[in-house]
């Protein structure tokens, strides 16, 4: 079957004063897979996250979506895409003055011909799709675990049904089991509605357990992209160090254990 390119970045360059994180970077992301973006601290991931979900703009270089030049799109164009995507940030990013449900709300909002009802509705769908208690609902962000609070900002990100999610370091700061939960919803949102899951992590297990394909980022680039088993393979310094490690070997075993 032929690979459609759902996200296609070309030389990509970003910079921050003198500093150049990204230079002549190219990636593309196939549409439905679950692609894990690696890299050591400060290689520019977060940055390469925001760049795609159109929160800042790259120096030089093009941001394609869905086929559309998303550096030169238009207020309507730019609106289409944000409809089609979804971010969710390390700590979830909620408004503390809301509840969780009127937080799951606020991107429907924007969406004509939504009633209160329907909004309140679908919001409780999303919630339950996050693996939340309806309870949860009621909640205000600081009423809930670090965990919950995860699930509500991905509740939120799934707000308007996107074909792509952006995730920053989903399990971050959650405990081994919190952590594997996670991981089993996102593998499993993405094969039961299709989604295309764009998640940057520093978490081995996550890359063994959900995703299809690895990007790696170093040296201003995407140097390497594959399966698990290409990354075993790559020469490179880190890439070898982070794929061969011992905290590799263990994450290896876990998921052998697990299967
Ligand atoms: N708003 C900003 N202003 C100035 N520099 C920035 C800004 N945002 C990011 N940077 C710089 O860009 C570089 C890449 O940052 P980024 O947060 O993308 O790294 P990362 O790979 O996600 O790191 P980590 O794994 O530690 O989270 C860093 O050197 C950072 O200081």
């Amino acid at each position: 079957m032929e690979r459609e390119a759902i996200i296609s970045l070309r030389g990509i360059r970003s910079q921050f004063g003198q500093t150049v994180v990204h230079d002549n970077l190219d990636l593309d992301v196939w549409r439905g897979e679950v692609l894990g973006v690696v890299g050591g601290s400060g290689t520019g991931k977060s940055v390469l996250l925001r760049t795609i979900a159109g929160l800042r703009r790259p120096q030089a270089g093009t941001v394609h979506m869905f086929g559309i030049d998303a550096t030169a799109a238009n207020e309507e164009e730019r609106a289409m895409l944000d409809r089609r995507t979804g971010v969710m940030f390390q700590d979830g990013a909620l408004f503390s003055s809301l509840t969780v449900r009127e937080n799951v709300e606020v991107p429907m909002r924007a969406v004509d011909g939504l009633t209160p009802k329907l909004r309140r509705a679908l919001a409780d769908l999303k919630i339950s799709m996050s693996g939340l208690p309806w309870s949860a609902g009621d909640k205000y962000p600081s009423e809930l675990s670090g965990g919950m609070r995860k699930r509500a900002g991905l509740a939120r990100a799934l707000a308007l049904d996107p074909e792509i999610v952006f995730l920053d370091e989903p399990t971050a700061g959650l405990d081994p089991i919190g952590a594997s939960e996670f991981d089993t919803l996102i593998k499993g949102l993405s094969r039961q509605l299709g989604l295309t899951v764009f998640l940057v992590t520093h978490d081995l297990d996550t890359l063994h357990a959900t995703c299809d394909r690895i990007a790696v980022l170093a040296e201003k680039r995407v140097l390497v992209t594959g399966t698990m088993a290409d990354m075993m393979k790559v020469d490179h310094p880190w890439v070898h160090e982070y794929f061969h490690g011992p905290r590799a070997r263990a994450a290896m075993v876990a998921k052998d254990g697990n299967e």
